[in-house]
């Protein structure tokens, strides 16, 4: 039975549950994930079959499950290094090890009260209710078995301070070898994952005004293109684009695509582009394929030069943020006061989701972690 004492950092819990996308790690598990993503979706034949071929670029083999197993355990090294005595465990949404499979294991030890952290710092269907969804389904598929697991998790975390620190820095030391000349004329692109317009426009509380993907995207952009500044005394013309779109070519997903920005402003005379994949915490299929090969065609065949900036991954300051929005979750699990950390003064998504937010367009589901 683990006995987390009552003076550890992290009690109440049990346990930690980091929780992720998951990936391919062979060939002939390609396919099969990607009909697992897509079951239910409005994602076209032909879109699956192109998305294989990124994956088979790379042997058939995602890098995002050897991130999550690096991430995992630094987590858990600097969860001890705070004295703390709780075990980080891992799952997925999509690949072994299944999530349902973690919390089966983890309650056959006598974790019941656990506390998740997702690898998507903002909030939209995709990246924070879905993963409420795998949860309660988590749960329930431990059949009656799954009514005494006692799950809570991290507030969306991209305005944490720390967040934007992280990727402030990983921005600094990649421009750190670019001439000051061609930086100060660089324009810098903030990435993300598009979604369907409809996905963004219903993100965040129900009974406010959408788009919080977008405006999340944009604060930590601007701030980060501020810290910069600070740092490095260049100020860069900076916006947000986006890559990975999938879906129905009729659907409207959030534009502009990378690769057609990056043409425009070679057209326009732009030497360098700085990009800065802030929608993702590692470097994954997204990263790889869709920035470090496509947009990277695009940039060579247009004479462009581009520079890529490493996503958070396993760096000390993104290890010891996700630690202490660890920490802020479970004193508010004990009734403490908290004061949540934040990077600017807009709005700040609570650990317990709103009723409504970031709604499943397609079917209301039960979702975990959350007022509804
Ligand atoms: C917002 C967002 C994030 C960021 C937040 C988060 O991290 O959760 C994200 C992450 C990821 N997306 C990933 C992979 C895929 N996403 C797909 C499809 C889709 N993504 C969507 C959105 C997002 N996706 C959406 C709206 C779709 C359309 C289908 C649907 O409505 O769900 C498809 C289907 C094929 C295709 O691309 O068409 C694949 C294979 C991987 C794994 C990478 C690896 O293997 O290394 C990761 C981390
Ligand atoms: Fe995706």
């Amino acid at each position: 039975m683990p006995t987390t004492s009552h003076d550890d950092a992290l009690a109440p819990y049990d346990a930690v549950l980091l929780l992720s996308f998951g990936g391919p790690e062979a060939p002939d598990e390609v396919m099969p994930f990607l009909r697992r993503v897509t079951a239910g979706r409005d994602v076209p034949e032909d879109r699956l079959q192109e998305v294989a071929t990124h994956y088979h670029h790379f042997g058939g083999r995602s890098p995002i499950n050897d991130q999550n197993r690096e991430l995992r355990a630094a987590l858990e090294a600097e969860v001890a290094r705070r004295g703390s005595t709780v075990p980080v465990l891992w799952g997925n949404r999509n690949s072994d090890p299944y999530v349902t499979d973690t919390l089966r294991a983890a309650r056959a030890e006598g974790m019941l009260r656990i506390c998740v952290v997702v690898t998507s710092a903002y909030s939209s269907y995709s990246g924070c209710r879905q993963y409420r969804e795998d949860l309660a389904a988590a749960t329930e598929g431990l059949g009656g078995a799954g009514v005494d697991l006692e799950i809570d998790k991290v507030r969306p975390y991209a305005l944490h301070p720390g967040f934007v620190a992280v990727n402030t820095e990983r921005l600094v030391e990649a421009v750190a070898d670019v001439p000051a000349a061609d930086l100060a004329a660089a324009r810098l692109l903030f990435v993300t994952h598009s979604v369907p317009e409809a996905m963004d426009d219903t993100s965040g509380p129900g009974d406010g005004d959408g788009n919080l993907y977008v405006e999340q995207h944009l604060r930590v952009g601007h701030l980060i293109a501020q810290g910069l500044a600070a740092r490095t005394g260049t100020t860069l013309e900076h916006e947000l684009v986006f890559c990975s779109r999938s879906g129905s070519p009729r659907t409207p997903w959030l534009e502009p695509d990378v690769n057609d920005r990056i043409e425009e402003l070679a057209a326009e005379g732009v030497s360098t582009v700085v990009v800065a994949p802030i929608g993702f915490v590692s470097d994954h299929m997204e990263v790889v394929n869709d920035l470090d090969r496509e947009a990277q065609e695009t940039a060579d065949r247009v004479g462009v030069r581009m520079v890529r900036v490493p996503t958070a991954g396993t760096h000390p300051v993104f290890v010891e943020t996700l630690v202490d929005l660890l920490q802020e979750r479970a004193a508010e699990a004990r009734d403490e006061v908290v004061v949540p950390a934040r990077a600017d003064q807009g709005d700040l998504r609570p650990s317990v989701c709103d009723p409504g937010c970031c709604p499943n367009l397609r079917a209301a589901k039960p979702a975990l972690c959350g007022r509804d």
